[in-house]
Parts: structure tokens; sequence; C-alpha cells
């Protein structure tokens, strides 16, 4: 059978051919002549000589590509014939045909991805002993999960420090009805979530390299780019080893005048709010902007700010769509979404050509030594081994912005909120500052002896993690424990469970008591080391875990050498998850 589909251009018509091959013989060229069109669909030329006509018809072409076609020079007397009397009908019939064809692929490709591999892999799971919440069609298990986390939001709260049932009241009940490891569905999306923390560090730890990073959806992706946290292979370590220089070290040290500098500036506010209540966690929005805008990126709030609300509004169009599964082809937002990405990277754009046009001092391709130079250093490096795209340069400040501010923002909010709840240990902390400090602004030296801060602030991460889980992918099938599990299997571990988990932290594990951390982190966590993951472990773990602690105890210590505070009448408890954990009503204390 031959299809052939040809442009009569002198009638201005098409025509579509359609014969038996036992009524047609196909003279040369034997082989199709395929060539391309300016369409970039190719085409074919075929010779066909119809019994019934003297005349040799030469037709061109086929399929799409019409605007590909030439018309032969000389159109035959047989294909006039056609293209005047039945052509059009055919023409339809023939759309309709490769319509049908069309949605009958279409039909198997749902049939596939919604119901038969999702069934095949819960058996799979099933023969391992690994049990969860039934797959339901298009959504998975993301309107159980919206439905249990929505009552949990709605839900009159104490104030108790119990978190987990707050923000993942779906593990909480899963783990109990299905035991340690269970299977869940993101709409299509099969994720095992692990509460063995041995299984978590081997995952984590990651030592044959088979455990990546999640593939960021459409949309995480479009926030982030293809920055430190999604990077995988040599692009990673490339990008990891700008990213550990600038926040570590010496490096760290020069950007303490900086956050010395953000932090003066929020108390300059907060002499108006003196004897009053002053909302914090936003105050520490704003410090944590002025901080990561000034050390990183070397421009102050106000250039950043632009980065800042675009971000803020792309993360949370992004967030409030995270559990709405859409059908293929159908997406939220697009336009916004794409409009707010331009102007986004032209921001970033813009602080990066600045940057550009002013190199420092005495070398030419010198850009600094805050992240922003750094990565501008390593965009104009000779070596290709070490050279950065300035895409990689646009991803990498929105991928620190976002990673940066929102947990930092979260972990200064709690650790106000705890020791306004515990005068004992507010009071222990500004004897220490004042021993440490006086009534000077802390330095180096200082930070790193501050025992009692540090304690309360690991205390706040174990009940308060601003990243309440990790989700990594299998990059091949791989034995884990006692599963085998395939290839592209998300695997979710959720690290605010082990934080609250009472068999590791004791009775006691929903009250605070920094003494838990009087000898340091690895004390506590001596017999489990996933008992405690507020920055994660292993290659991946927290890139920016000193700048944001750092940040956090120059910050306290500024507000413990000034005020005591308590907590407000009118602050009402609702930590949720949006994004990071943060507190719904935000944080009320009164300064005195
Ligand atoms: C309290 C504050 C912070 C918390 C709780 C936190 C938490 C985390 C966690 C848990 C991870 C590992 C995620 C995983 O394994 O999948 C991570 C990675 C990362 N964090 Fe943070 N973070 C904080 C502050 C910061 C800051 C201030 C920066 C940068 C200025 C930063 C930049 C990053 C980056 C770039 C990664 C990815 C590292 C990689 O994949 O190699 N974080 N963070």
């Amino acid at each position: 059978m031959i299809w052939c589909w040809a442009l009569e251009k002198e009638k201005k018509c098409f025509v579509f051919v359609f014969r038996w091959k036992t009524k047609n013989k196909c003279l040369g060229p034997k082989k199709p002549e395929n060539r391309t069109g300016p369409n970039g669909f190719g085409f074919c030329r075929f010779s066909v000589y119809k019994k019934t006509e003297p005349a040799r018809t030469d037709i061109f072409g086929f399929g799409l590509g019409l605007t590909n076609f030439q018309a032969r020079p000389d159109p035959s007397p047989a294909l006039q014939k056609i293209a005047s009397s039945g052509g059009p009908v055919i023409m339809l019939s023939s759309f309709l045909c490769l319509f049908l064809i069309l949605i009958a692929l279409i039909l198997i490709k749902i049939f596939l991805t919604q119901w038969w591999t999702p069934t095949r892999l819960q058996k799979l799971m099933a023969r391992q002993g690994i049990k969860g919440p039934c797959y339901r069609l298009v959504h998975g298990n993301t309107k159980e999960i919206l439905n249990m986390k929505n009552e949990a939001i709605s839900r009159p709260k104490s104030l108790t420090h119990d978190l987990f049932p707050l923000v993942q009241p779906h593990y909480q009940s899963w783990v109990k009805k299905y035991g340690k490891v269970f299977l869940q569905w993101y709409g299509t999306e099969p994720q095992l979530v692990i509460f063995e923390p041995e299984l978590c560090k081997e995952i984590l730890n990651n030592k044959d390299r088979v455990y990546m990073q999640q593939d960021p959806q459409g949309f995480v992706k479009k926030l982030l780019g293809n920055g430190l946290g999604t990077a995988e292979g040599e692009h990673w370590s490339k990008l990891r080893k700008i990213a550990n220089h600038a926040f570590h070290g010496e490096s760290l040290k020069n950007m303490i005048p900086d956050m010395i500098a953000s932090a003066e500036k929020m108390l300059q506010r907060w002499k108006n709010h003196e004897g009053k209540e002053i909302e914090v966690y936003q105050e520490f929005r704003l410090l944590t902007s002025d901080v990561i805008s000034r050390t990183a990126f070397g421009s102050s709030y106000l250039e950043g700010k632009k980065i800042f609300d675009m971000l803020t509004k792309l993360s949370s169009l992004l967030f409030r769509n995270s559990y709405r599964v859409r059908l293929p082809g159908i997406s939220f937002s697009k336009q916004v979404m794409r409009l707010k990405q331009t102007r986004l990277r032209n921001s970033i754009l813009e602080i990066v050509k600045q940057r550009e046009k002013k190199p420092l001092a005495e070398k030419e391709d010198n850009f600094g030594s805050d992240f922003i130079g750094l990565l501008l250093n390593a965009h104009h490096d000779v070596d290709d081994r070490s050279k950065i795209s300035v895409d990689d340069v646009i991803d990498q400040c929105r991928a620190f912005y976002f990673a940066g501010q929102e947990t930092t923002n979260g972990l200064l909010a709690w650790t106000v909120l705890l020791p306004a709840l515990h005068p004992d240990w507010q009071g222990e902390a500004r004897k220490e500052v004042l021993q440490i400090f006086g009534k000077q602004n802390p330095n180096p030296d200082g930070i790193a002896k501050l025992k009692t801060m540090s304690m309360i602030i690991n205390e706040s991460l174990r009940l308060y993690p601003p990243v309440i889980q990790f989700v990594r992918k299998t990059g091949r099938e791989v034995r884990l424990g006692k599963f085998v599990l395939p290839a592209n299997l998300q695997l979710v571990i959720p690290n605010v469970a082990f934080h609250h988990d009472p068999q590791i932290w004791g009775p006691e594990a929903q009250l605070f008591k920094p003494e838990r951390f009087s000898e340091g982190v690895a004390k506590a966590t001596k017999d489990n080391m996933a008992a405690f993951l507020p920055f994660g472990m292993g290659p991946r773990i927290c890139v920016g875990f000193n700048f944001a602690t750092t940040e956090t105890k120059i910050a306290l210590s500024m507000i413990l050498q000034r005020y005591t505070f308590t907590l407000s009448p009118g602050y009402v408890h609702s930590p949720f998850q949006f994004l990071t954990v943060r507190p719904q009503h935000g944080i009320q204390v009164m300064l005195h």
C-alpha cells in the first residue's frame, strides 16, 4: 500500500492518493529519496505507475510537511482528475484516520502510565512485603495527603512541640498501618517512604553513587534551574567546590561584618517596638534577605529586593500547586510563571553585569571573593574544566537565594520562640553572650565559643527543622537492606520523624531540652547518626550550614545584648509546612 500526498500548486488543492500496491507498480528510485524541507519534515519521492494510465505519474512527498512540497512541474491528467473529483473527501478521511491513530496512542499511554505501570509496581513491592495506601487513578494519594494536611492545619493546637503529626499527618498514619517502609503515590509517581534510620544513612552517604537527586518537577526546575541542589556528577562537583570555598573558613569570616550590619539595621527598626509586641518571622525575613544579599551577592537588600519578591511569588505559586495533579499537557498559570521566570533571570543578570563591569583591583579577571565574585571568576576561567557558563552563574544565584533565605528565616524565628517560652534558657544564653562579648558586637573567635547558644540552636533545629524531608531517586536497580528496588524509584527520608521519635530521644522527645546537646551533636546522636539531620548528611550535606548557624548566633547575640523577650498573649501556635516549616500566624513576642 502506498500513501502519498501531493500538492498541486497550480490548482491550489491537496490531493491524497491512496492505491493498492497490487494495482500499481513502483518504479525507481527504489530507495525513497529522503529530504528535509524548510519546516524540518522529511519527505520522499515515489514514482508510481498506474496501470490504467498510460503516463507515468510522479508524485512527490509523504506525510506532514505540506509546506515542504514542491508542485510537480507538469501534473499528469490522472492526478488532475483525482484532485478535481474525490480529493477533498479522501483528504478528510485521511485526517480522520490520523486523528484516530493519535487518540489511540494517547489512550494507550494513559493506560500504561495511569494503571498498568502503577499496578505492576505495587505488585512488585508487595511481593517484597512493602505495602502502602492504595494507588488511585490520576491523583495517586495526593488528595488524601492534602486532606490530612488541611485537617491538621485547621485543628486547634495547644502549645506543644509535637511537630510530626502537624506537618506530616499522612506519614504518621501510614507508618502505623503499613510499617517502617511503605509505598505512596504522588500522582503516578511512586515514592518509597523510609523510616529506618540505617537505610536512610546508606542512601544519604551514597557510597556507590546510585542514589541521585530527584528530578525536579517542571516548575521546581524553573525555580531553581540546574543549581547545586539539583546538579549531578561532574557538574555538581564543579559547583560544590566553588560553594564550599564561598561559605567556609576565611570567606565566611569575611562575611561576619555584613551579617552584623544587617542585624544592626534590624535592631534599629526594633527601637520602635520597645515595650511592645513585635512579629519576628517577618523581621527575620528582612534580615535574612539582607544578609544573603549583602554577603553572597555584594548587593544591598534594595537591589536584591526585586529578586526576593519574584522568588517568593514563584515559590508560593509552585507550592500551592504541588499537590494538585495535572493531566498531561495541562499546566497551571504557565504564562504567569514564564513571565516571572524571565523577569527573575533579567534581574539576576543585571547584578551580574554590574559586577562584570568593575573587576576588582589588581587583576582584570578578579571579580571578588564573595559568592557572585567566585562564580564570575569561574565563569571567566581559562581552564575549561573549571569554567562555568553564565546560566550556571544565574542558576547558582537563584539556588542560594532560595536555599539560604527561607531556611535561615525559619531557624531564627523558632530559635526566638523557644527561649521566649523558657526564660531560664534565655537567661543562660544572655549570660554567656555578655561574658564573651560584653556590649561589643560579636567577633569570629567569640562566636566559636557560644556553647549554650549552640545547644539552644541545635534543640530548635531538632524540634522545628526547616527542611522536613529529603528525596532521592534510584539511578539503577539497587539492593537496599533486604529490598531490591527498581531504577527511577523516588525514596523519601522523613528526617522530622527521627527528630521527634521517643525511641531515639526518650519519653520527653517533644520537650525543649537543650541539655541533650551539652556535649555537641556527635554525642547526642552517638547511637544513631540519622537521628538528627537538620542539614542532611553525606556528600550533599547543606553547604550553607555554617553560614546559617553563624548568622543565627550573631542575630541572637545582638538581640540578647539589648532585650529580654517573652511570648505575646496574641501568639497562636500553628507550625505548618510551606516549603519550609514556618509559623502560620507569625511569632509575636513582647520586647522588654
Ligand atoms: C537553617 C538553615 C538551613 C537548613 C536547615 C538547610 C538545610 C539543608 C538540607 C537538609 C540540605 C540537604 C538536602 C538533601 O540532602 O537533599 C541542604 C542543602 C543545601 N543547602 Fe541548605 N540549609 C540551610 C541554610 C542554607 C544556606 C544559608 C545556604 C546558602 C547560603 C544553603 C544552601 C544549600 C545548598 C546549595 C544545598 C545543596 C547542596 C548540594 O546538593 O550539594 N542552605 N540544606
